[in-house]
């Protein structure tokens, strides 16, 4: 027979309540037994209580765990997104370091270095072809002078204008770049001697001819030139060793010339 535990308490209550059963032997073991029950179904309410807020603990620490987790995901994501930034920025910075390191920044001319690799290059592919190329070392003349007269930024200014013409000149029939100091080294590739002789001359003539205009000073400087031609099968020295006394050699006769060794 199946119980209905609501209609089995309503009965038992009514048996406790009821006077007729008052002096009844058993009345006081039914209503031991009936505080008994109760005592149990508080208890288990007080476990289910418990058990109830225990599991909403548990479900409020799994939720900030997970949130912590989340934020430290983000975190090391961010780190991952800055560690990326930062090495593309090293990288840039390698390469804008290896460029300059291969550019005068002063006239943003190839520099001695870069110069250097050119020349080597050349070398190789006269030495292969059995083709010269021409080099010139050319220099300003009593620069110093420049700098006395005008100050340094004006000196600064002339070697960059200076710069810029010679760029014009040898344009895409070489290379030219800055030496070191007042002194410049153009390589020409792949042109007879005469025409190089000429691009050379134009070149010192252009010059000397030309009005550098600085903040209001207008001046002009000449140039003197050491010319050489490579012949292949020599050491890259030995050009080089003949421009510059053949550019010694136009310093002492004057300056403001082309001299060819
Ligand atoms: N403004 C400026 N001056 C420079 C730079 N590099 C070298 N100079 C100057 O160039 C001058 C070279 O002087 P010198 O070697 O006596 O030669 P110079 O006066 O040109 O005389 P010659 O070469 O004999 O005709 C020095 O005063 C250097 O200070 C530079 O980058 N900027």
């Amino acid at each position: 027979m199946k119980v209905d535990p609501g209609a089995l308490e309503k009965r038992i209550q009514m048996l406790l309540d009821d006077k007729q059963y008052q002096g009844h032997p058993l009345r006081e073991a039914l209503a031991q037994l009936w505080r008994l029950n109760e005592e149990q179904w508080a208890r288990v309410e007080r476990i289910t209580q418990l058990s109830d807020s225990y599991q909403a603990m548990m479900m409020r620490r799994e939720h900030s765990l997970s949130a912590r987790f989340d934020k430290q995901l983000r975190q090391l994501e961010k780190i991952t997104r800055i560690s990326d930034r930062y090495q593309r920025m090293l990288r840039d910075m390698n390469l804008a370091l290896e460029e300059a390191s291969f550019l005068d920044p002063l006239t943003d001319l190839p520099n001695r270095r870069m110069l250097m690799r050119r020349l080597e290059d050349e070398v190789e592919n006269s030495n292969k072809s059995q083709h010269g190329f021409a080099v010139t070392m050319l220099d300003v003349d009593y620069f110093k002078q420049v700098n006395d007269s005008y100050g340094h930024q004006v000196g600064d200014e002339v070697l960059m204008r200076l710069g810029q013409m010679m760029q014009q000149q040898v344009d895409e029939l070489g290379i030219c770049g800055r030496w070191g100091g007042e002194e410049f080294l153009l390589l020409v590739a792949n042109q007879d001697d005469t025409r190089c002789l000429q691009l050379f001359d134009q070149l010192q003539r252009h010059i000397s001819g030309a009005s550098i205009d600085i903040a209001g000073i207008s001046l002009s400087v000449t140039v003197s030139l050491g010319v050489s031609f490579f012949r292949p099968g020599e050491p890259l020295d030995a050009v080089l060793n003949r421009a510059d006394n053949a550019l010694y050699e136009a310093k002492q006769t004057g300056r403001n010339r082309m001299l060819r060794a």
